[in-house]
C-alpha cells in the first residue's frame, strides 16, 4: 500500500469565518473512518473530536460487541446520547447517520464480523485507529494473547486487503517496554516471537500456560505489558506492506480541555483510586513520592493520535514511527506532589458518604505499608463489619478492603519507579502542524497546569464515575466533620481504655497517674486561690 495514493493529499487550507482552517479537520472530511475499540475510554473521546471537528466525515465505522445485555445499536444509542457527546449534536446533529456500527468479537480469531460487513469494510475504509485491547493487569495470558496480539494481527491482515487504507494507527501503551528504564521511540524485541506466542496459545492448555507465563514475561509486571509488545512486534512484521504509526500513551487520566474538563468514565489507572482515598478507605500506599507520576490527559491522547493520522497518512513516512504521548519530560509532575493536590481537592470537593476522612499517605517500604495495611485498612474494615453484624446487616467491608489492596498491589509497580521516554517523533510531529492545528489538535502538555487539572479529574470522578451532584457538598462536608468526631472520640476512648489497663498493671504507670493528677490539683487550687485574691 505505501506509495500507492497519488491524489492531492495536501488541499488548500480553507478559510472559515475568517479563520484558517485546520488541515487535520479538512483531512478528515469525507474520510471512511475504522475505529476498534470505540466504546472505550479513549475510544469515545477520539470519537467525539472526529465529529465536533470533522463533521463532513463520511462514517465512521466501530467494531463492537453486545456486552451486558445491551445490543450493538443500544451501546451506540447510549454513547451518543451521553454528556460527552452534547456538542457534537450542535455540529454534526445527523451523527446517527454516519455512525456504523459493526458486529465484532475480537476475542474470536476471525473477529466474527460478518462476509458483507467485512467486504464494505475492506472496501471503503480510509484509516484505522487501532484502539481496543484488554487492558486488565492480571488478564490470563490466553486471553490476553487474543486480544492484544492475535486480533491485531488479524486485523492487520485485513487492512493489508483495504485498498483506499491511507494509515493504520496502533495504540499501544508506553509501558510495553516498561523493563527498561529509558524507552525510545522504537521497537523492543521480545525474546519468544509472536508467531510462536500465537501458535502455542492454541495447544497449550491453561495450567501449562499459567505454569510458564512468569517465564514468557520476564522483567515486566503483568500480561497486559508484555502482550501489548507482542502487539507492537507483530505490526512491525506488517509494516513493510502498510503505512502504519504506534502511538504509545501513559497513564490515561480524565480530559483536560475537551469537549470539557475532567470527563471520565471508567476506573481504570488513577481514577480508581481516587474513589478510594476520597471515601476515605485507601489511608496508605506503597509509593516513592519522587517518582514522576506519568499521567497524560486521554483528549490530549486523541489529539495526539488524530494528528499522527494525518501526518502519516500526509506523508507516508519511510519507516514505522513511533510517538511517545507522555508528559514526564514536558511537564513533570511527581506522585508524592500529586497525591497532596488529590487530598486538597478533596477539602473542596468532598465526596459524599464518605467511610473515614480523606486522608493518606505513600509509604516507602514493605514493612511500614504491611502496618499500615493492618492498622488502617484491615482493623477499621474488620471493626465495620463487626457493627454491621450488631445491626442485623451483612458485612462487606473486610471483602472491599482485600479487593481494593489486591488492586493497589497491581499497580504499586508503576507508583516506584520512574521512565523517561525520549519524544524526538512528538515534537517533530508538533513542529509540523500548522498553528490552528495546534490550537484545534492540542498535545502540547508543557501548558497544562497540574492544580487546576488535578482538581478537575476529582470534579469529574465526582460527577462522571460516582454521579454524585455538587448540591450535595455541604451535607458530605457535614458528614466528615462528624466524622471527625467520631475520629476523635474513638482515639481518647481507645487511649483512655489503654491507660487504665498500664494503671492496673504497672506501679510506675499508676506513680506517673497520681504525679499528674496532684500536679493539675494543685495547679487548680492555686488558680482559684489566685483569681479569688484578685476580688
Ligand atoms: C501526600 C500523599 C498523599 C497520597 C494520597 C493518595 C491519593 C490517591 C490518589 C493518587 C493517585 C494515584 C494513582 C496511581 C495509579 C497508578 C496507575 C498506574 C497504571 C499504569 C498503567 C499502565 C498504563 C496502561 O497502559 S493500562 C491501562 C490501565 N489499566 C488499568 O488500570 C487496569 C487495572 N485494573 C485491573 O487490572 C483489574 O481491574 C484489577 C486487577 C485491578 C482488579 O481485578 P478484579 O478482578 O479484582 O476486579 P474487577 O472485576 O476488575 O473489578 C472489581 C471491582 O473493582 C472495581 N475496580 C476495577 N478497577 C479498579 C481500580 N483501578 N481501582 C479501584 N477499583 C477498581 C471494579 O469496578 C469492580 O467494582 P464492582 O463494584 O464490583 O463492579
Ligand atoms: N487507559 C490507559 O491508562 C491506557 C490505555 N492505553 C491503550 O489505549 C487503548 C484504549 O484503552 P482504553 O480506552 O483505556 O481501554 P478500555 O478498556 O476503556 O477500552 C477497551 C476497548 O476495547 C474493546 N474490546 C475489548 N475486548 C473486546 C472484544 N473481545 N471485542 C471487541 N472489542 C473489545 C472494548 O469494548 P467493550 O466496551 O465491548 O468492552 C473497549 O471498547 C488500549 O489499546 C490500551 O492499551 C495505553 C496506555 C494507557
Amino acid at each position: 500500500m505505501k506509495g500507492h495514493l497519488t491524489r492531492n493529499l495536501f488541499p488548500e487550507p480553507q478559510k472559515t469565518k475568517g479563520r484558517v482552517m485546520s488541515t487535520i479537520a479538512a483531512f478528515y472530511s469525507g474520510k471512511s473512518i475504522l475505529i476498534t475499540g470505540a466504546t472505550g475510554f479513549l475510544g469515545k473521546v477520539l470519537m467525539e473530536k472526529l465529529f465536533r471537528t470533522s463533521p463532513d466525515l463520511k462514517v465512521i465505522y466501530i467494531l463492537v460487541r453486545p456486552k451486558a445485555g445491551q445490543t450493538l445499536q443500544q451501546r451506540v444509542f447510549q454513547i451518543l446520547n451521553s454528556k460527552l457527546f452534547e456538542k457534537v449534536k450542535d455540529v454534526c446533529p445527523n451523527v446517527h447517520e454516519k455512525i456504523r456500527a459493526i458486529y465484532a468479537d475480537l476475542n474470536q480469531n476471525d473477529l466474527a464480523i460478518s462476509k458483507e460487513d467485512k467486504q464494505e469494510l475492506l472496501s471503503c475504509t480510509d484509516i484505522v485507529f487501532h484502539c481496543a485491547a484488554t487492558v486488565r493487569f492480571d488478564d490470563h495470558l490466553r486471553h490476553a494473547v487474543q486480544l492484544n496480539v492475535t486480533a491485531t494481527q488479524q486485523l492487520l491482515l485485513m487492512a493489508s486487503q483495504m485498498p483506499k487504507l491511507e494509515a493504520f494507527i496502533h495504540i499501544s501503551t508506553a509501558f510495553s517496554n516498561c523493563n527498561l528504564k529509558h524507552i525510545d521511540e522504537v521497537i523492543y524485541p521480545c525474546p519468544v516471537e509472536p508467531k510462536k506466542i500465537i501458535d502455542s496459545m492454541e495447544w497449550l492448555d491453561d495450567a501449562i500456560i499459567d505454569e510458564i507465563t512468569p517465564k514468557l514475561i520476564g522483567d515486566r509486571p503483568n500480561t497486559y505489558t508484555y502482550t501489548k509488545a507482542l502487539g507492537e512486534m507483530v505490526v512491525q512484521q506488517e509494516s513493510s506492506n502498510l503505512n502504519i504509526a504506534i502511538v504509545r500513551p501513559s497513564i490515561v487520566g480524565a480530559t483536560w480541555q475537551e469537549p470539557f474538563p475532567g470527563w471520565v468514565d471508567n476506573l481504570n489507572g488513577p481514577s480508581g483510586l481516587i474513589i478510594a482515598a476520597g471515601k476515605g478507605f485507601l489511608r496508605a500506599i506503597r509509593g516513592t513520592p519522587k517518582a514522576v507520576a506519568d499521567l497524560i490527559p486521554v483528549d490530549t491522547v486523541a489529539n495526539l493520535t488524530l494528528a499522527v493520522g494525518w501526518y502519516t497518512a500526509v506523508n507516508r513516512p519511510k519507516s514505522t514511527l513511533i510517538y511517545h504521548c507522555t508528559s514526564g519530560n514536558f511537564n513533570p509532575c511527581y506522585w508524592g506532589k500529586m497525591g497532596f493536590q488529590v487530598l486538597a481537592a478533596f477539602e473542596k470537593i468532598p465526596f459524599e458518604r464518605a467511610f473515614r476522612r480523606p486522608y493518606a499517605d505513600f509509604t516507602t517500604n514493605t514493612i511500614t505499608t504491611q502496618y499500615w495495611n493492618a492498622v488502617s485498612h484491615r482493623a477499621p474494615a474488620i471493626i465495620y463489619d463487626f457493627y454491621l453484624r450488631l445491626t442485623g446487616r451483612k458485612p462487606r467491608m473486610t471483602k472491599l478492603m482485600n479487593r481494593l489492596l489486591r488492586t493497589v498491589s497491581m499497580l504499586e509497580y508503576f507508583l516506584n519507579r520512574s521512565w523517561e521516554w525520549s519524544t524526538y517523533n512528538t515534537e517533530m510531529l508538533m513542529s509540523e502542524l500548522s498553528p490552528e492545528d495546534q490550537r484545534v489538535f492540542n498535545f502540547d502538555v508543557r501548558q497544562l497546569n497540574w492544580l487546576e487539572y488535578i482538581e478537575n479529574y476529582v470534579l469529574g470522578v465526582k460527577k462522571y464515575l460516582l454521579k454524585e451532584d455538587m448540591a450535595g457538598v455541604p451535607k458530605a462536608k457535614q458528614h466528615l466533620k462528624r466524622l471527625r468526631n467520631i475520629h476523635y472520640l474513638f482515639n481518647t476512648a481507645l487511649f483512655l481504655i489503654a491507660w487504665r489497663l498500664l494503671i492496673a498493671r504497672s506501679q510506675m504507670a499508676r506513680n506517673v497517674w497520681f504525679f499528674i493528677v496532684n500536679f493539675c490539683y494543685k495547679f487548680l487550687s492555686y488558680f482559684r486561690a489566685s483569681s479569688t485574691l484578685k476580688v
